[in-house]
């Protein structure tokens, strides 16, 4: 008979409820169980998944929101390293509540992954020995394999955690890759903590984006890596932050924000400083006596007048970033709408996935040419309405199809507007309407962005930006089972989130830049717009649009005043037959219909003025 290994030792002991052999188990997993088995949980049942309901996930998600966008770019880059050996990433709140998740859909279709979703709290309390349990608790990177879990119903998982910490050495996330295989991975174990490293590093740059950032190491060949220190410091040397790395460099000294740069470093900060910022790499000592190697990393904002040192010696501070471009015509000063906007070009810089929620006609497709346009991508703007496509044809519109691969397949083949939008941003608007099993679709393509044709046989990868919008409830809909959770939590990594137009504060400037579009000889006077501004507006700036194009075709003048305006005559029209059924189009056809009936039932002057063809104007008045 083959003697027991020590894990089958182990094991035995547990479910028998004797005492763990000692030496059979690392201690750090001996201590787990012991805990575990002291709360009373049984190792030989199926544990109960505890899940968080979802309008706390969304508030965690806020309340972590600065350190999610960097941890959600970091997963995409962990996941396209592991992708296709079946693993799942989480991101994880301090408290190892799930927010996040990324997963090779093979491990996210099993029961496994089905439990690891957000909102899943992974404690050591509710989940027995886990990675991500015992990486909350030890504040270090862990990984359980197999049959170390606490819970036998584990044993074929094996996890690895790793903790984010900021600069004060407080958790406040952690990055977690889950596999259903037990083989140790030591390889995926030490890209998971060098992602956590990431994190913490980008934190540092995020929170401290006015401050001058250093790196330093002793050998200037490791200055780009992840064991560099990293130092942030104000213009007159006071240190706020130090990342890891850093710390362990410096341990034995007072480093801890607060300190100056002279408590750790020889010489005077102000040599120090003429040197980095000519751009060069500087040797210094610290003060234990070991040289390092220093650099530049970020120039700090330049101090108000008053604050700048007389000595003169630093060069003025970089130049005031540039107004990001915009969409053409795009009013936004709402505080709200540029708070939702905050971030954005980050999260296109990382290539985050951009979901645009927000009633009809609130700009939705305005704000993905913004979005496109701040990400200063070169590719095309490719937008697919996913509404009443069926699902083969979804595919094919999305991924292109070989020549004559389906019935009514164009001749010549087509490239589909994945492949299009390469180096853009492709827009997939009404995106709750895509049919089931096309969402699974969409899923694998956000994961691989990898497309093959309909038909074809190669694969090709591409880059680019998806950006979606609708104005149902996803979550409802994710509730109703009628949305994919897990598509709905890829797609909104980055949420804007469109005010109504009668809570934006900018409603003034939109009225006078829709009447500048209009009409641009004709003013509008602020009586007007006071009274427009007591509207409901249910359909939004487009049912304010046609207002006001209504308003103009009535005075003919150049000017347009309260007396033009009758904001309620859309709503005594009738929609037409096909519409009526519809509330969305049944507001659009009521304003076509009542601009119709303005212009003298003028079918032509109608159209001019919408802006719409006059087979669409036509449509809805025969
Ligand atoms: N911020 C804005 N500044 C100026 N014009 C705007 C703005 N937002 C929207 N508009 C105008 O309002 C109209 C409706 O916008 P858009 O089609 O983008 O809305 P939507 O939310 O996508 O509509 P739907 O829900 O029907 O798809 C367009 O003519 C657009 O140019």
């Amino acid at each position: 008979m083959q003697p027991l290994s020590n894990i089958e030792r182990a094991r035995s002991a547990l479910e028998e409820g004797r005492r763990i052999p000692s030496g059979a188990l690392s201690s750090l997993v001996a201590s787990s169980w012991e805990r575990c088995r002291d709360l009373g949980l049984d190792p030989g049942i199926e544990p109960r998944d505890v899940v968080v309901p979802f309008p706390l996930v969304q508030r965690l998600r806020e309340e972590h929101s600065g350190l999610r966008r960097l941890a959600l770019a970091e997963m995409q880059l962990l996941h396209a390293q592991i992708a296709g050996s079946n693993f799942l990433i989480a991101f994880a709140d301090p408290d190892g509540v799930v927010l996040d998740t990324i997963s090779d859909q093979h491990f996210a279709d099993s029961r496994s992954g089905r439990s690891i979703i957000p909102g899943s709290a992974w404690g050591e309390a509710e989940r027995g020995t886990n990675a991500l349990g015992l990486a909350v608790r030890q504040r270090e990177p862990v990984a359980i394999y197999g049959r170390e879990h606490y819970f036998r119903s584990h044993g074929h998982l094996s996890c690895m955690a790793a903790p984010i910490l900021d600069a004060g050495g407080q958790l406040v996330g952690l990055l977690d890759a889950s596999c259903s295989h037990e083989a140790r991975q030591q390889h995926t174990h030490a890209l998971v903590r060098m992602a956590a490293a990431q994190i913490e590093n980008g934190l540092i740059y995020q929170e401290r984006s006015n401050l001058f950032i250093f790196a330093f190491h002793p050998r200037a060949e490791y200055l780009d890596t992840l064991s560099a220190g990293l130092i942030a410091v104000s213009r007159d040397g006071a240190v706020s932050s130090l990342n890891r790395p850093g710390q362990a460099m410096l341990a034995g000294l007072p480093a801890a924000a607060g300190c100056h740069f002279e408590d750790l470093f020889e010489g005077r900060f102000g040599a120090a400083m003429d040197g980095l910022l000519d751009g060069g790499v500087v040797r210094i000592r610290d003060r234990a006596g070991s040289a390092v190697f220093m650099v530049c990393r970020q120039i700090g904002a330049r101090a108000p007048a008053a604050d700048l040192p007389g000595r003169g010696r630093l060069p003025p501070g970089p130049a005031p970033a540039a107004a990001p471009p915009a969409a053409p015509g795009f009013v936004c000063l709402d505080p709200a709408l540029r708070r939702t906007m905050e971030g954005l070009a980050d999260a296109t810089r990382m290539r985050m996935p951009v979901h645009i929620c927000g009633e009809t006609g609130t700009g939705k497709e305005l704000m993905a040419r913004h979005v496109h346009a701040v990400s200063g991508r070169r590719g095309e703007f490719v937008a697919l309405n996913c509404g009443a496509l069926p699902e083969t044809l979804f595919v094919s519109e999305i991924f292109g199809h070989e020549r004559g691969a389906f019935t009514n397949a164009r001749q010549d083949g087509a490239p589909g507007l994945a492949r299009l939008a390469d180096g853009g941003t492709l827009f997939l608007d009404e995106v709750a309407d895509i049919p089931a099993p096309a969402q699974t679709v969409l899923l694998r393509f956000l994961d691989s962005m990898e497309i093959r044709a309909v038909g074809g046989q190669k694969t090709r990868k591409v880059d680019v930006q998806i950006v979606s919008a609708t104005n149902a409830d996803l979550a409802a809909l994710v509730r109703e089972r009628r949305f994919r959770a897990d598509l709905l939590f890829r797609l909104n990594a980055f949420t804007l989130a469109l005010p109504p137009l009668r809570e934006r504060q900018d409603f003034a400037a939109v009225v006078r830049h829709l009447m500048q579009a209009i009409a641009p000889e004709a003013a509008i006077t602020d009586a007007a717009i006071e009274r427009l501004r007591r509207g409901p507006w249910p359909g939004n700036i487009r049912e304010l649009q046609a207002t006001l194009q209504r308003a103009y075709l009535r005075g003919r003048m150049t000017f347009v005043d309260e007396d033009a305006l009758d904001p309620g005559d859309a709503e005594d029209q009738e929609a037409c037959d096909a519409c009526a059924g519809h509330p969305l189009n049944r507001i659009r056809c009521r304003e076509i219909r009542a601009a119709y009936t303005t212009a003298g039932s003028n079918i032509a002057v109608t159209a001019r003025t919408l802006g719409l063809s006059r087979t669409t104007v036509y449509k809805h008045v025969r």
